[in-house]
């Protein structure tokens, strides 16, 4: 079974940081001796910096300085009202404040589900603080010059649901928070139901009976419970909000997108089975990357927890000539 690090792991310390006015919190793990470069890893949702515990041992044995943040929103993070706080851009420029404090000239960034959006968007803004980057289930999606509203692809319906009102309003508390999470991570009900499809999204009558997960032990789901109850879900939505404000960032970018592509290395890991994300839609990336390497792995969306072993073996073949 992959190492990974419990919620209040020795070899992990839970820092803060104010980035451009907001404080963050996020994990740091440093490696035995001097590191030669640092990661950064950023989570998706629902999830917090914890997701990546089955990686964050790995990296720091291959030599790496790890910092993961709880992201806009997120457990110790703030979670301001302002939709822009929850933009691509604001996300860049955090994480690069952040370099920045900690004396990273450059760093390499690690993404999964919206993190994975995110560190493509931060290498598109920050292009020379990016020495590599990898992204595991989220394929790149290019700044267009026309708005173009994801939730119309049929594997993105549930975001419909998302933006709206009905999740923040009925997910309240941490007994309806622990049903979410589960529901989420694939919790069955009685009889084999699920509590979240990306057609409909949540159906909130079935997650009273919705089962515990089996990719969180009981105290991973704990920590998950009280950090998500810090702020509830509002800001964690917020994310599903702010198509139109990451189109208007972008305008000026997609103009002049016309032959560009991304010079440092970067590694996509597909997961067969990902509802949210199949493996097809990252048809026709690759003409966006000067060096793209594509694996695939046989699971699910939440595939840092399903398969750690086959997902962290890519990683550290992706990285093993970079830690030097
Ligand atoms: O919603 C997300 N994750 C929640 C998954 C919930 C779930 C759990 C278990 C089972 C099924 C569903 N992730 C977002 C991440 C950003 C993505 O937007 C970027 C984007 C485009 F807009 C267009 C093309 C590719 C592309 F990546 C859209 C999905």
């Amino acid at each position: 079974m992959a190492d990974k690090v419990s919620p209040y792991d020795s070899r992990i310390q839970y820092k803060t940081a104010n980035l451009n006015g907001v404080t963050y919190s996020y994990i740091l793990a440093e490696p035995a001796s001097k590191p030669k470069n640092t990661v950064v890893l950023v989570h998706g949702w629902p999830d917090l910096s914890l997701g990546w515990r089955y990686q964050i041992p790995l990296l720091t044995s291959m030599g790496f300085r790890v910092l993961v943040p709880d992201m806009m929103g997120y457990g110790g993070t703030d979670s301001p009202e302002p939709l822009s706080y929850y933009t691509y851009k604001r996300a860049a420029d955090d994480i690069a404040e952040l370099a920045r404090q900690v004396g990273a000239p450059s760093i390499i960034l690690g993404g999964h589900d919206w993190g994975g959006a995110i560190v493509y968007r931060i290498a598109l803004w920050y292009p020379k603080l990016v020495s590599a980057l990898f992204s595991v289930c989220t394929p790149y999606h290019s700044p267009r010059s026309q708005f173009m509203d994801a939730t119309k692809a049929p594997n993105f319906k549930y975001q419909l649901q998302l933006r709206g009102p009905d999740v923040q309003a009925h997910i309240l508390g941490e007994e309806k928070l622990r049903q979410f999470l589960n529901a989420l991570y694939g919790g069955r009900g009685p009889n084999g139901e699920l509590g979240f499809n990306t057609t409909e999204g949540c159906n909130f009558e079935v997650l009273p009976k919705i089962g515990p997960t089996r990719l969180l032990t009981n105290e991973e789901m704990d920590f998950y419970v009280k950090r998500y109850a810090i702020h509830g879900m509002r800001g964690p939505l917020n994310w599903y909000r702010t198509q139109e404000l990451n189109f208007e960032d972008e305008k000026e970018m997609a103009k002049n997108i016309e032959g560009f592509k991304f010079k440092m290395p970067v590694l996509f890991i597909a997961g067969t089975k990902d509802a949210a994300l199949p493996p097809a839609i990252s048809h026709g990336m690759d003409m966006w990357f000067e060096s793209l390497t594509r694996r695939e792995v046989n699971t699910s969306h939440w595939a840092l927890w399903e398969k750690p072993a086959e997902v962290n073996k890519h990683i550290t073949e992706f990285l093993s000539d970079k830690s030097e």
